[in-house]
């Protein structure tokens, strides 16, 4: 068994899979980001996921994805935006280092904005993002062993500072 560097969490458009890549990259290691592992579990992208077969059931892929991910890669992990919600992914987390991407609502809404994808956030974005972040703060909280504030932030010098973060 083998875990993670280190595990990204946050809200969708806090910078998990930008910010992920990049750390990898700085430390030298590998990059994987479960949202990408239930695309290949599924064989199909995850808005098709949430069409075809609906969220319980993608929940499921991404327990399973979140379980297996955490106990074989080395490297830098980045999980979905919603895989605190389960009870048994934050219990699987206690004993990782989990750094939670931290960002408010109007940064979120601009970043999400410029990306397409997020089935969740297909209509009324701002108000479901909204809804969907203060649901899960708690969550993201119980979680961390530390945070990282991203807004107004470029995502290399929120990447150096989580090396800076890791070093012994
Ligand atoms: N610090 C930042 N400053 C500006 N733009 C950013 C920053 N971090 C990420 N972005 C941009 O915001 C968008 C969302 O970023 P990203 O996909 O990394 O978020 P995420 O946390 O992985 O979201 P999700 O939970 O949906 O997977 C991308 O277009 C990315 O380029
Ligand atoms: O916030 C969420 O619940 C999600 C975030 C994305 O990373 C994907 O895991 C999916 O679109 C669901
Ligand atoms: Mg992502």
């Amino acid at each position: 068994m083998t875990k993670p560097v280190c595990v990204l969490v946050g809200a969708p458009g806090s910078g998990k899979s930008t910010v992920g890549a990049e750390l990898a990259t700085l430390l030298g290691v590998g990059f994987r980001d479960t949202d990408t592992d239930i695309e290949q579990m599924a064989g199909k992208p995850i808005p098709e996921i949430f069409i075809d077969e609906g969220e319980a059931h993608f929940r499921a892929l991404e327990r399973a994805a979140v379980l297996a991910a955490l106990t074989s890669h080395p490297g830098v992990l980045a999980l979905g935006g919603g895989a605190v919600l389960a009870e048994e992914n934050r219990a699987a987390l206690i004993g990782h280092t989990v750094v939670h991407l931290s960002v408010e609502l109007t940064d979120a809404v601009k970043r999400v904005g410029l990306g397409a994808g997020r089935p969740l956030l297909s209509v009324n974005p701002r108000a479901t993002l909204k809804h969907l972040m203060d649901q899960r703060r708690p969550l993201y909280a119980e979680v961390a062993t530390a945070t990282v504030v991203t807004d107004g932030r470029a995502p290399e010098e929120i990447a150096a500072e989580i090396v800076a973060l890791l070093r012994p």
